[in-house]
């Protein structure tokens, strides 16, 4: 397959042909010999890796399951993702990884199952398991309540850094939650009582914890920029979700009870500076954190609501909205969206489009800004916390040089675990 005067991220305007599962060549005046794309005046980019969702399976196939998840994935121009470990039961075992691989290969976009930690967690048969990551450990309890204490945390980097495992850190610190605001029961109320100062001590705690072990963190949904800074200044590496770069606290009174999350929504200030932190280079990269829960879940009182927001499927049209109105680079979304993101987890010949390379792919009409619709994504949740807001949609997604998604049609194909 040929995609022919496709614009690259870099502006480059180029010919990009895939054989089998690889990237072949890039360069001009290409000869096609199959099936020819005309890329030209579209933007090719390498697929999305999502470092960051929860599928729910096994345990809670009503809330979304790896076929829903990773439909909504491909559609979302996201090629690989990393699912994390608070399921049912949590992928804290070699069973629990077992269990989660055999329902994983339901997917259609390739995945990796992230390992966690709890009081119960079997480390040496975990960490022999193939997996993504260990993480995202959790320093408070979130869905799941899988809530660790500091002694465990520092076994769980140890053994971790000692097998080669990255780490990923859910971080906000319990006791600085703010308990005088309880009896709110306004949707703001989660930001006041999940402090900023929560997770900002943790980020702090759980980097220097790390380095004084001689290892490296990655620090999950960063909402402040005083956690970015932290990290940076550790040596260590942050992700950044979309509802913290595009929603804040400004928004929850229309989000209500569905603009819960852990870490909560924060003030306009911050959300605007996580935005220009990410336009300037100092966020790593940015990862979705997808967590769908049922409408009729998430329609309960603040205090009882479940937190998280789905996001797989519309992170990259909204940073490529972003680019559409000249606030982002192409480049910019590459680095963060894929290039980096196959740096910090080791996904060799991934994230960038390069002869040898995987043949993850996104092609994009830059133009084709839409509004969002619950109603027209693929999470089982069907509803989005984006909703009206403005996106653009890829056209075709490959993985491993399969059409996975194209023109809103699915290919029956097969996703891989990327560690096997
Ligand atoms: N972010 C959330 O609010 N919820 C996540 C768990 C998590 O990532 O902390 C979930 O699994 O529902
Ligand atoms: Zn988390
Ligand atoms: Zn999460």
């Amino acid at each position: 397959m040929l995609f022919r005067d496709a614009t690259l991220a870099d502006g480059r305007v180029r010919d990009v042909r895939i054989d089998g599962e690889s990237i072949v060549d890039v360069g001009t005046g290409l000869d096609d010999d199959g099936e020819t794309i005309d890329a030209d005046g579209k933007r090719l980019l390498p697929g999305m890796i999502d470092a960051h969702v929860h599928f729910r399976q096994p345990g809670f196939p009503h809330k979304e399951t790896w076929l829903t998840g990773s439909k909504s994935a491909a559609a979302g121009g996201v090629t690989t993702v990393f699912d994390q470990p608070n399921t049912e039961p949590p992928t804290v075992d070699a069973a629990g990884y077992e269990r989660k691989a055999e329902l994983a290969s339901a997917s259609l976009v390739d995945y990796a199952i992230n390992g966690g930690v709890t009081d119960d967690w079997a480390p040496e048969e975990l960490l022999e398991k193939p997996i993504g990551a260990l993480g995202e450990v959790f320093l408070a309890d979130s869905t799941g309540e899988m809530g660790i204490g500091t002694g465990r945390y520092e076994e769980a980097v140890k053994r971790a850094h000692d097998a080669g495992v990255p780490i990923t850190v859910h971080a906000e610190d319990a006791a600085l939650f703010d308990e005088s605001v309880i009896d709110r029961t306004d949707p703001d109320a989660w930001s006041a009582y999940r402090t900023a100062a929560a997770e900002i001590e943790a980020i702090r705690h759980a980097c220097r914890v790390a380095a004084d072990l001689g290892a490296r963190v990655h620090i999950a949904h960063t909402s402040t920029p005083e956690g970015v800074e932290a990290t940076s200044e550790a040596g260590m590496t942050c992700e950044v979700t979309p509802h913290h770069l595009f929603l804040s606290r400004a928004d929850l009174e229309e989000l209500g009870t569905f603009g819960r999350m852990n870490p909560p929504l924060r003030s306009e200030d911050r959300r605007e500076s996580m935005l220009r932190l990410l336009a300037d280079g100092d966020i790593d990269i940015v990862a979705t954190d997808h967590a769908p829960h049922t409408r009729t879940e998430k329609d309960a009182g603040i205090w009882d609501a479940p937190s998280g927001v789905p996001g797989v499927e519309t992170a990259l049209p909204l940073l490529l909205e972003e680019a559409r109105n000249g606030r982002l680079g192409y480049d910019r979304i590459r680095d963060v969206t894929a290039a980096n993101v196959a740096d910090i987890f080791g996904l060799e010949h991934g994230g960038r489009i390069e002869a040898g390379n995987r043949a993850d792919l996104v092609l994009v009409d830059p133009d084709a800004s839409v509004p969002i619709r619950g109603e027209d994504l693929h999470s089982k949740c069907e509803w989005t916390p984006f909703e009206g807001r403005r996106g653009v949609f890829p056209e075709l997604t490959t993985v491993r040089g399969c059409v996975v998604f194209r023109d809103g049609e699915f290919a029956d194909v097969a996703g891989r675990n990327v560690r096997r």
